[in-house]
């Protein structure tokens, strides 16, 4: 799509075909059908290292983890009006027209900037979202050039945002390594020199929700998230391999946490990296800005404790970035295998018709 944007798409009657998703994969549970299996943990009281409250929110979250693999903090200690300005910021900038966010065009290999309709690697399908990102720790490796310039006051508030997330994310990671039984800086030293990158999600309204997703089905690969979402409602999450799904309830002011591939293998699978999509609709556009933290890439994997009776998920200690090749190229094998098991189906149709035909 040269020099174009998704916005345009949104004010269609249909679907274009590129964006059609096959029959499987589509949503099935509606956008705004919430559930309320996914735990809602009040913060207040985690810095009161003696208090009786800390060891409840450690439960809870242990217990979450245990289960989803994701949960909502609230008294997060994040300030309101910093979560306002990110998320009216963030707003503005997908409203400037369509020239004014492709200056910050990724296509070409830049590190950092706007995406229209990236779909995941091998996959001929496109997401119904367009996304800003950028890479905000180690902060030597920032490249302010590739951070917008607009809307006005975009870079102070990009900033602070990420910094506070950060300290929200080390604190979670301290309540996980201890329920490990480790110290409480296990996982954030695992991590090495703990990497950040913001992902700003825009799925504009869709004509033909049903047929499409505006990020599909996929687990984060770093050590954990935390996504801020608007009251719209689209993040899906399943915990039977995609047989069930349930859509996460909006909390105003609230972060979705969840473990990505690197947290799981950390915790030797005892903590579970939820397979999670976000669906679209076609009343309202949706906002979502995901904070990844993930380890160096030269980082070392592997499970930093193996409960008694359990064996290691992990063959061998490998980098975070060979973790992330690999599980790459396993995702792209399964979606050739996905391919070519659709192909053969229609050939096998297509000549049972004949035989249908012969006989007819
Ligand atoms: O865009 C995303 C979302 C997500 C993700 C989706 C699909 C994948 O195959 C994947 O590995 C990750 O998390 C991300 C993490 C990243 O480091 C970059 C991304 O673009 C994304
Ligand atoms: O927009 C959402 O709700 C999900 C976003 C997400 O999963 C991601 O950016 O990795
Ligand atoms: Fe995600």
């Amino acid at each position: 799509m040269a020099r174009s944007t998704l916005t345009a798409l949104a004010n269609e009657k249909t679907l274009q075909t590129s964006f059609i998703r096959d029959e499987k994969e589509r949503p099935k549970v509606a956008y705004n059908k919430f559930s309320d299996e996914i735990s809602v943990i009040s913060l207040q009281g985690i810095d009161d290292i003696n208090g009786s409250r800390r060891s409840e929110i450690c439960e809870e979250i242990v217990n979450a983890c245990e289960d989803w693999g994701v949960f909502q903090v609230i008294d997060h200690g994040v300030d309101a009006e910093l979560i306002s300005q990110m998320t009216k910021l963030a707003k503005e900038f997908f409203e400037l027209p369509p020239d004014e966010k492709l200056r910050f065009d990724m296509s070409g290999g830049k590190k950092g900037g706007f995406i229209v309709s990236s779909h995941l690697q091998g996959e001929v399908v496109q997401d119904w979202r367009e996304l800003l990102t950028y890479f905000t720790y180690p902060i030597r490796a920032r490249d302010y050039s590739r951070w917008p310039d607009k809307p006005q006051g975009w870079i102070a508030v990009t900033e602070k945002y990420s910094e506070k997330l950060m300290d929200l994310a080390c604190k979670l990671l301290e309540v996980l390594s201890e329920a490990m039984g480790l110290e409480k800086e296990a996982l954030t030293k695992a991590c090495v020199d703990m990497d950040q990158k913001v992902i700003i999600n825009f799925y504009p309204k869709c004509p033909e929700p049903d047929l499409t997703l505006g990020l599909k089905r996929h687990t984060d690969p770093g050590t954990i998230t935390l996504l801020l979402q608007d009251q719209v409602g689209g993040l899906q999450a399943t915990k039977d391999n995609g047989k069930t799904w349930i859509t996460v309830q909006p909390v105003e002011g609230a972060f979705v946490v969840n473990l990505g591939d690197h947290g799981h293998y950390l915790s030797n699978g005892r903590f579970k990296n939820a397979d999670h999509q976000a669906v679209v609709n076609s009343n309202s556009s949706r906002l979502s800005i995901a904070t990844f933290q993930n380890p160096a890439p030269d980082a070392k994997v592997y499970p930093l404790k193996i409960r008694e009776g359990e064996k290691a998920i992990m063959d061998e200690p490998i980098t975070f970035a060979e973790m992330y090749r690999r599980n790459m190229s396993k995702n792209l094998d399964l979606t050739r295998l996905k391919k070519q098991a659709k192909e053969q189906t229609e050939e096998a149709k297509l000549e049972s018709k004949t035989i249908e035909d012969i006989l007819a």
